[in-house]
């Protein structure tokens, strides 16, 4: 926050540094924590101080350049011509003044003509293409914006994306009008229900949600791992149509948009060209109609000058081209009421709180819950329980609480949000440890906290155990959902001849209508190995569990004793280790038992371990029940082994395609080891091609191997090669 007994200069700096904190934040780690609205509010501020004070300006100010940064790991690749940012207007007043100024640098007798297309909420990528066998053109090389000048290459990634031609004959160019060598740039984007559905496998794996489908798509597309991007959908929509110097190829972006679908890219079926400013802000106004139908985050309206003749003639800023503009949506956002605090606990025992708000509907979907994050962001807001808040929804799923509002309609509320001195689950202390922002319940057998572990057990990227959701976790651990409880509760219950556990009393509501004979449930499970020790009778003796229901978790948990020994690690539940660090301690260590015996400095010289991790796992191993449980794994029958992966470079270089049947190996298992002997697998047979690695009824591709003379191996000739 900037005081204003400050002078200009230091509130110039202080609004800079607070700026590019947060531009780390989002385009680094795809983890922003204001919502877009907050951060435009501090840039506008900024150039607001900078307009008044011109002789501040550095050309290092956030205001004058691209806010992205390449992030380690990617080859960086410099850009043809620049990839810009886009200059803003809030409203019809501003887009005219924009309109205006456009018109004034051009020939009195020129006409203008607008291109109106969707703003869509992704990141930008520009894709390379060049000349391919028969005249048709193939994919070279994505890149992402990076700093504007420099991109991350993620063509990898990007050969993932079912919307992204890999080639294109020589018809579809020739109908299209484009030669062989060219490059589009468009916008990556999450249709929203694939948002929805890795956030839903985040929290079921114990990992903190995406915050928006545009930090989603980011960090998906920029993962090293192509796997997981082909895993999750992202889709490009093409929308400018560059030459092989970085020159527009067409001498209108409405003909570019029109080709660039001709030649078989995803082009937004919204956009329209128009020749008044009318028509530009009757367009908007229909758009922001329909918002909230059409399935992926747009947050606002890009319009261009078509001609690029004119667009020539207008220019750049050193940031943005003077000829296009985005007209940006409001915010979408409500006031209402804070009726409650909940708290959640999570796998770790930290307590979350979650604002419990008067229900109230924000671009067409009722919102009654918004995170609070943290006591920090509490104090941060000052807020109370009774009070009014402002609430935002970008594209994001968990709505954010932005102010308190105060006014004759909106008196404060008077309850201060305190967190619970006993775990509303356990009844242990809840301490804060110390330099930690969060409260956490400490108890490693907290029933809260091991619900929680089981259901990361079982989900999708660890166990994939299907069938253990919540209320069978509930049953097999003889207690209530694991449901957050209110501060109203936790406070009822501490008042003297209030019942002292509302979770038992819960409890003993809900076995009175259910199980009345039998009062209390025995748990069945108290670590995540017990699981290994259910049988049949243990579980058909639950509540609506049949002999098939039984035997499919039963199967399902065997099967999961085959699990790779990564999934084993992810399984324990270790923090800071996820999926890419269990993978890497897989392939580093071979075993648990040499994870288990590694020192911090051993640790960290393995890929991908930093020092808070190797501390964490060091920890994680000295303490008697954690040894105990793993002890209980490898009884149980476990996967503790795993083949250790050093990256070879006996294949280095080498482009290997598959085809056909192998006698023994199965396409992923040969891809696998070819890699891992640092050769590449590729789909399409070329000149380029090293070896074809042909089996029973192999197609095409080993008829096109042998017309351009590559070699062709069969399994035993790959497996001399790989030894
Ligand atoms: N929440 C935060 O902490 C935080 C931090 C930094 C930036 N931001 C957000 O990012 C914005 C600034 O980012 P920016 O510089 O990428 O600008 P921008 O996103 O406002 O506009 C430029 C971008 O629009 C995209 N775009 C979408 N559809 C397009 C189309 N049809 N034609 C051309 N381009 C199109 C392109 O990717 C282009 O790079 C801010 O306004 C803010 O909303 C938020
Ligand atoms: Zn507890």
């Amino acid at each position: 926050m900037t005081k204003h007994s400050e002078t200009p200069r230091q509130q110039i700096e202080a609004l800079r540094s607070e700026i590019e904190h947060h531009e780390y934040l989002y385009y680094v780690e795809d983890a922003p924590v204001l919502t877009d609205a907050q951060y435009d509010k501090l840039m506008n501020r900024l150039k607001a101080l900078e307009a008044e004070h011109p002789e501040l300006i550095t050309p290092e100010s956030p205001t004058q350049r691209v806010g992205g940064k390449v992030k380690e790991g990617f080859a960086k690749v410099a850009h043809s011509r620049p990839m810009l940012s886009l200059d803003n207007a809030y409203n019809e007043e501003e887009f005219r003044a924009w309109a205006q100024r456009v018109q004034d640098s051009l020939h009195a007798n020129d006409t203008l003509r607008f291109v109106c297309e969707f703003k869509l909420d992704g990141l930008s990528l520009a894709l390379h293409y060049g000349p391919a066998e028969h005249g048709g053109a193939k994919l070279l090389r994505g890149l992402t914006r990076g700093d504007g000048t420099t991109g991350e290459d993620v063509t990898s990634n990007v050969r993932t994306m079912k919307s992204v031609p890999l080639t294109i004959s020589a018809a579809k160019l020739k109908a299209a009008g484009l030669p062989q060598t060219f490059e589009v740039r468009g916008e990556v984007v999450m249709p929203q229900a694939a948002f929805m559905k890795l956030n839903q496998e985040r929290e079921a794996a114990g990992q903190s949600p995406a915050a928006n489908p545009r930090n989603a798509a980011a960090g998906t597309l920029r993962t090293v791992e192509p796997s997981i991007v082909a895993q999750r959908r992202l889709d490009l929509y093409a929308y400018f149509l560059l030459d092989g110097d970085g020159e527009f190829l067409l001498p209108y972006q409405s003909e570019a948009l029109a080709a660039l679908k001709a030649a078989g890219f995803r082009t937004n079926a919204n956009s329209a060209t128009v020749d008044s400013v009318d028509a530009v802000l009757e367009f908007i106004a229909a758009a922001e109609q329909r918002r909230d139908t059409l399935g992926y985050e747009i947050d606002g309206i890009v319009i261009k000058v078509d001609s690029v003749q004119q667009q020539r003639r207008l220019g750049f800023t050193g940031k943005a081209p003077r000829w296009a503009v985005a007209y940006k949506f409001p915010a979408r956002g409500a006031v209402t009421r804070l009726n409650d605090v909940l708290f959640q606990i999570g796998r770790s025992g930290k307590l979350t709180p979650v604002a419990a708000l008067e229900p109230v509907p924000i671009g067409g979907i009722t919102v009654a819950r918004a995170t609070l994050h943290n006591p920090d962001e509490i104090a941060r807001l000052g807020v109370r329980i009774g009070d009014y808040v402002a609430v935002e929804r970008g594209g994001d799923v968990i709505p954010k609480i932005t102010e308190v509002v105060e006014d004759k309609d909106h008196p404060r509320g008077t309850r201060e949000i305190v967190f619970p001195a006993r775990c509303p689950r356990c009844k242990q202390p809840i301490v804060k440890p110390e330099g930690e922002i969060d409260f956490r319940c400490v108890n490693a057998s907290c029933p809260a906290r091991l619900s929680e572990e089981l259901l990361h057990y079982a989900s999708r990227g660890v166990m994939n155990i299907e069938g253990l959701g919540e209320s069978m976790v509930a049953q097999l651990m003889g207690h209530a959902l694991n449901e957050p409880t209110s501060l109203s509760e936790v406070e009822a219950a501490e008042q003297p001849g209030a019942p002292l556990d509302p979770i038992a009393a819960e409890m003993a509501a809900t076995d009175e209508e259910t199980t009345a004979d039998e009062p209390t449930r025995k748990a069945l499970v108290r670590t995540v190995a017990d699981l290994y020790k259910l049988t049949e009778a243990d579980l058909v003796a639950l509540e609506r569990v049949g002999a098939k229901t039984a035997q499919s978790l039963l199967q399902q948990i065997e099967r999961s004793k085959q699990a790779p020994l990564y999934r084993v690690i992810l399984g324990l539940g270790i923090r800071h280790v996820g999926e890419r660090t269990a993978q890497d301690l897989a392939n580093t260590f071979g075993s648990l038992d040499a994870i288990m015996a590694a020192s911090e400095d051993e640790l960290v010289q393995a890929e991908g371990i930093g020092p808070v991790v190797a501390k964490t796992i060091v920890e994680w191993f000295t303490i008697s029940s954690n040894r105990a449980l793993v002890e209980a794994l490898r009884a149980a029958g476990l996967q503790f082994t795993a083949e250790k992966k050093v990256v070879g470079t006996a294949l280095a270089g080498k482009t290997f395609v598959l085809t056909g049947t192998l006698p023994t190996l199965t396409r992923e298992e040969a891809k696998e080891k070819i890699e891992a002997a640092g050769g590449k697998v590729s789909g399409g047979v070329s000149k380029r091609t090293s070896y074809v690695v042909a089996g029973e009824d192999a197609g095409s591709k080993l008829d096109k191997a042998r017309d351009l003379n590559v070699p062709v191996l069969d399994e035993a000739a790959l497996l001399e090669l790989l030894a």
